[in-house]
């Protein structure tokens, strides 16, 4: 029974539901970055896409699988938006919701402002390794965002405590490769849509609807030809770290810095050969960070593990439990890398605490 699992209706359902979210996220940035008057540092419209998002991808799934036993991990809760002086965001949430359902034409409802909260709180579950969860980020990379740079709508599936399927929404990633990036990213059509399921390999396509092509990391086996992908805020990842394991494997490139899962896509279609996140000391990720982004690039041929060498584990609750940091890359890759990283992580422990 368990062999002829497919997930099949499933996939389909997140490839909707997070297509969906990227279409309603696309409509704020657009907002943002029109508005002259709207400081970057205001919050308010990242929340009302968060929230929109979210409530959006709940809602399309419950619809596309009327199952009774749905639960969903999410990062955002409602409670804020409950709140006395949160009516007006509430109000532009619904509206957001229903216009981009109602552009879509699939299903003839309109919600109500408590339709909205209920949807955003489906996404309280704790996970865990029994049964099914779906695990969503309903913006991934806020900063990005905000900078109109890249973000992600991030959606996975867990079953018995292992990611079987994963889509990466990616609005403003280049169809093309952005490996050098500094070059010709604005003549390039933008709107990547990930998917990924359990042995079937990883797919990409445009979020305008193009059919889906199979993608693969990069074959590169000499670091010299390697570049790899951190995040773009230094407060996300220890980017001097980073420098000192490429130095050591003999990476020559300088890193391409993006925010959000976007980096995990980019990877699985061989943009570049190597990702490196090490948050600072006391940061602990989350399962929505990364469970989408895992199985996109361990089903176009990748490895995801932490510092220690371990796999990633999503099956501890809505924290990923890990040791130091994350890596990604190749097969070829991964020994000599996994090297560079403890000898690197070594050294800064010497210089840290000198005896
Ligand atoms: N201090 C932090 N250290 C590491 N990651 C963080 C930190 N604060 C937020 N994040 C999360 O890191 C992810 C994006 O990192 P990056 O773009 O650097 O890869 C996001 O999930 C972001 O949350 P959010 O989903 O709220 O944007
Ligand atoms: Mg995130
Ligand atoms: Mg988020
Ligand atoms: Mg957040």
């Amino acid at each position: 029974m368990a062999m002829a699992e497919s997930y099949g209706r499933e996939l389909a359902a997140a490839k909707k539901a997070a297509s969906l979210a990227a279409r309603l996220c696309q409509t704020v940035q657009k907002e943002i970055l029109k508005s002259d008057v709207q400081s970057k540092s205001d919050k308010s419209p990242v929340t009302v896409a968060d929230y929109g998002s979210q409530a959006l991808v709940s809602l399309v799934l419950r619809k596309e699988l009327s199952s009774d036993s749905f639960s969903l991990v999410a990062e955002e809760d409602s409670g804020d938006l409950r709140k006395d002086g949160a009516k007006e965001t509430l109000k532009r949430i619904t509206k957001l919701v229903n216009d981009t359902l109602s552009a879509d034409g699939t299903y003839d409802i309109s919600l109500s402002d408590d339709d909205v909260l209920d949807a955003i709180d489906s996404g309280k579950s704790e996970g865990g390794p029994d049964g099914r969860h779906w695990v969503l980020d309903p913006i991934d990379g806020t900063k990005g965002f905000l900078r109109g740079d890249q973000y992600a709508i991030a959606l996975a599936l867990l079953d018995k405590g292992k990611v079987v399927l994963g889509v990466l929404a990616c609005p403003n990633l280049p169809l093309t490769s952005i490996a050098d990036s500094n070059k010709n990213t604005h003549e390039s059509q933008v709107g990547c849509l990930f998917s990924a399921k359990i042995g079937t390999g990883s797919y990409m396509q445009s979020l305008d609807g193009s059919a889906p092509t199979k993608v693969h990391v990069s074959n590169v086996e000499n670091p010299a030809d390697a570049s790899f992908f951190e995040s773009f805020e230094a407060a996300h990842s220890l980017h001097d770290l980073s420098s000192s394991i490429a130095t050591k494997l003999g990476v020559q490139a300088p890193p391409v810095r993006i925010d959000s899962q976007a980096k995990y896509g980019a990877l699985a279609r061989g943009d570049g050969a190597i990702y490196l996140r090490f948050p600072h000391k006391g940061y602990r990720e989350k399962i929505w960070d990364h469970a989408a982004g895992c199985i996109v690039v361990t089903e176009a041929g990748g490895i995801a593990t932490d510092a220690a060498g371990n796999d990633l584990d999503f099956s501890k609750g809505r924290f990923l439990d890990l040791d130091t940091g994350i890596i990604v890359t190749n097969k070829k890759l991964m020994p000599s890398l996994l090297n560079a990283v403890q000898a690197s992580l070594k050294e800064q422990a010497q210089t840290a605490s000198p005896l």
